[in-house]
């Protein structure tokens, strides 16, 4: 493994049982190699096993077969150093703002002496003079950026996201992603992110992994060389989602031919 290697995945089979007894091979032979300080993001159709792969990333699954690593070390459990957030962040109702941001450092009974951390992850995430509020009281936005500061505090190794803006109007997700850009260069964090909007994949990402449902297999992987901040309205960002997009329809095209043969 090389030292500009953080998260190695190698071979990795995950079948489930569904409801009517079928076997769904949601992950078949996968493998991928995410480099430190790297924004990788995965897209592809309902199905194609996204989450599945992330979750097993996050260690809230195991595979059946094959290896997933992390620095090294077999990744069997969810641990603090692999920060994990959903669509719908999952914050505390009954606690506020800066006592949701503390509970990840609560969990690590490090609170004490990091109290100070609360602070400036609410100053980074932009939300002076909310405290004390409750997640009732702040946007969904607001709740978004909170959960990625509960995750971030305890300045994780990786951050995976799972849709963290699906939920979200275009205008607040445009505000989180460049948030995201901006707590990246501060954290020095790997951040993997699920998502079905190839522009939100296009503007964030160094690297696409495409994958494909029936089996959920990788499909292609491409490399987004574009310097930040990127102009979603540029010719060479509409060139690749021009190219993303066919290579998409052509991957559910040829998926669905193999299903009707
Ligand atoms: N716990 C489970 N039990 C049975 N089948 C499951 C389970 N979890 C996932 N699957 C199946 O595995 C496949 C991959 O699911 P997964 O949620 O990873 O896909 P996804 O690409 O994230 O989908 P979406 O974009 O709709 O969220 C799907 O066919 C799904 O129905």
């Amino acid at each position: 493994m090389s030292s500009d290697t953080i998260i190695e995945i190698k071979e990795v089979n995950r079948t489930y049982i569904d409801e009517k007894d079928n076997t769904v091979e949601a992950l078949k032979d996968i493998n991928l190699t995410i480099k430190r300080g790297e924004f990788v993001s995965i897209i592809g159709s309902s199905g194609c096993g996204k989450t599945t792969l992330l979750r097993l990333i996050a260690g809230l699954d195991v595979p059946e077969t094959g290896i997933l690593t992390l620095d090294g070390q077999e990744i069997t459990a969810p641990d603090p150093q692999r920060g994990y957030v959903v669509q719908q962040g999952g914050l505390f109702p009954w606690l506020t703002v800066e006592q949701n941001i503390a509970t990840g450092l609560k969990a690590r009974h490090v609170y004490r002496q990091n109290k100070a951390q609360v602070a400036h992850y609410i100053n980074l995430i932009g939300l002076n003079g909310f405290e004390k509020a409750y997640p009732h009281q702040i946007s969904g936005g607001m709740a978004q950026r909170v959960a990625i500061a509960r995750a971030l505090i305890n300045r994780p190794k990786a951050l995976l996201l799972d849709e963290p803006m699906g939920a979200l109007d275009s205008f607040t997700r445009a505000d989180i992603q460049d948030k995201l850009l901006e707590l990246r260069k501060e954290n020095d964090a790997t951040m993997v992110l699920v998502t079905h909007d190839v522009d939100e994949a296009i503007y964030l990402s160094d690297r696409i992994v495409i994958m494909t449902p029936r089996p959920g297999k990788i499909s292609e992987i491409l490399s987004i060389k574009m310097s930040h901040p990127r102009d979603r309205g540029g010719s060479e960002f509409l060139s690749i989602r021009g190219d993303i997009l066919e290579k998409l329809h052509l991957a559910s095209a040829r998926q669905e031919l193999e299903y009707i043969i």
